[in-house]
């Protein structure tokens, strides 16, 4: 097994900065059912200019590297308690050369290991059978997309769609559901597996299992492969769209599995995955540990179609373009609207839920007057001279934020923040009163991003660990769009309200 821990740190690396194949079909085909000029043609653009650079690069896709989940299946024989040791080991290393964002921290006091270990991270999980080669696969499933991960006990009232039985009309009206109360938020267009049966933990098991299928693999039953094309085809009438901006791609795959129940539970557990499906596979010598086969990279190379950084300014022409810097007066932020596309230029500071709840109790390490706030959480690496790196910095879901941010705007005059997902009501109203604007950046173009971020100029809050502190950088054509302003106008709202009446019109039973 001489060669296991080399194998580990590839398939990491692999799976952080090299998008699977069946996974670029998909958004290929996804891309070319755009109508050019719309904000899902620009941001789907923006995706794909992601991946490319996240090849060259060598980096991650996106900045949250999730969740480090291992599954093996192993001979009778091999040594897994070897296995074990040799795959942390590659996630310290992989983290040390910013191929994983430091993620694991401590539940109760948030402090960070630095080093993906930690009580229950890495996930690694074990099987054995009967074949003569190891079969390891991982995947990084992020936190945005697993927060709108959702269990539904049948029977039960879903908004739009009315009751759902226990039956597989019941099952089909709580996956559309699910697709629906995502929105944009786990960075959509997604990818969804579905668990039917089992229990809590069971199901929702099952339901991860369905993400390590292919995405064009054809389901053995019949009943199961009509729901997943079924789901597809509707969902995606939802008009929900890449990043919740509206559109024709809401949903890009939906697989589905059964087990069985005991008789007075019926659960439908439904696993979100974000665009940035990375989840990768090999086939392992269990004598020497070396990779054999690479699992789901078969097949060409994907062309993604013409040059993409040319299509974005092209597309965006279409829309009104204004560009900001900080300092933001109060007069600016009021000209902006809906839609408008913004370029931002100059400072702008990081802060996501530590420091939110942080600047709700103490003063600002920095005057933040007419000041852009980022909701980001980066990826870093320090060089010999102790200076910070930009690896990979796309948004976070700020929603998480909704219970501080629009009084912290107010306190200390904010006048834009950068984030993904959009905001809720309070939010919203704090925009109008102080004179505010919500600014949506496309999730998980973590490379894109990182390439507007011209230099760290400083960081505050260092204890909250890396994806935490405040860092200060100095950006330029960083681009985003308008999704709330300062007149009541919340296109996520918009969005939600049409995608619910939209859902409305599956309530029929459709599966007898
Ligand atoms: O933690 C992050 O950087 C982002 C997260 O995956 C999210 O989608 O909100
Ligand atoms: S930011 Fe978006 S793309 Fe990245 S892990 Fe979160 S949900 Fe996925």
């Amino acid at each position: 097994m001489e060669n296991f821990y080399e194998s580990m740190y590839q398939l990491i690396v692999e799976t952080s900065t090299n998008l699977p194949k069946d996974v670029r079909r998909a958004i290929a085909a996804a891309k070319q059912r755009e109508s050019a000029g719309t904000r899902s043609a620009m941001s789907l653009a923006t995706i794909t200019n992601n991946i490319k650079m996240a090849d060259d690069n060598i980096s991650p896709i996106c900045q949250d590297t999730g969740l480090p989940t291992f599954k093996l299946k192993v001979p009778v024989g091999a040594n897994q308690l070897v296995m074990k040791k040799e795959i942390k080991r590659a996630i310290e290393q992989a983290t040390k050369d910013g191929k994983l964002r430091p993620n694991s921290v401590d539940s109760i006091s948030g402090d960070n290991s630095g080093d993906n270990l930690g009580e229950g991270t890495p996930v690694i999980k074990f099987e054995q059978w009967e074949n003569d080669y190891i079969d390891a696969r991982l995947i990084l499933k992020g936190g945005g997309c697993e927060n709108k991960n959702i269990q539904y006990s049948l029977p039960c009232e879903l908004d739009g769609l009315g009751k759902a039985g226990r039956d597989l009309d019941g099952i089909r009206k709580c996956i559309m559901h699910s697709v629906y109360q995502a929105q944009g938020q786990g960075c959509s267009a997604g990818f969804i597996g579905v668990g039917i049966g089992g229990d809590r933990t069971s199901g929702y098991e099952l339901a991860k299992e369905q993400l390590f299928r292919r995405v064009d693999d054809v389901n053995e039953r019949e009943d199961l492969r009509q729901l997943e094309e079924y789901v597809v085809e509707h969902a995606n009438e939802l008009g929900i769209g890449t990043m919740g901006f509206g559109g024709e791609t809401t949903l890009l795959g939906c697989k589905i599995g059964v087990i069985n129940r005991i008789p007075a539970s019926f659960f439908v557990s439904v696993a979100y995955n974000c665009w940035a499906y990375r989840r990768l596979g090999v086939f392992i010598d269990p004598k020497n540990g070396s990779i054999n086969e690479w699992l789901y990279q078969d097949g060409e190379e994907i062309d993604f179609g013409h040059d993409e950084v040319a299509a974005t300014k092209e597309q965006s022409l279409q829309t009104r373009e204004v560009v900001l810097e900080a300092p933001i007066t109060e007069e600016k932020i009021r000209e902006l609207k809906v839609g408008d596309v913004v370029r931002i230029n100059g400072m702008m500071y990081t802060g996501r839920d530590a420091i939110h709840k942080y600047l709700s109790e103490n003063d600002s390490p920095v005057d933040l007057n007419g000041q852009v706030i980022y909701h980001c959480g980066p990826v870093m690496m320090k060089d010999e001279d102790g200076n910070y790196h930009v690896k990979a910095a796309g948004p976070t879901t700020s929603i998480r934020e909704e219970p501080y941010q629009g009084d912290i705007m107010k306190r200390f005059g904010i006048r834009a923040v950068i984030g993904k997902g959009g905001m809720g009501p309070k939010t919203l109203k704090a925009l109008s009163e102080h004179g505010g604007v919500y600014l949506n950046a496309i999730g998980g173009a973590a490379q894109y991003y990182a390439d507007c971020i011209k230099s760290v100029e400083g960081v505050d809050l260092m204890q909250f660990g890396i994806p935490e502190a405040m860092w200060h950088l100095k950006v330029e054509g960083f681009t985003a769009v308008v999704t709330m302003d300062s007149h009541g106008n919340s296109l996520h709202a918009d969005v939600d309200k049409s995608s619910l009446e939209k859902l409305a019109q599956f309530k029929e039973p459709v599966f007898k």
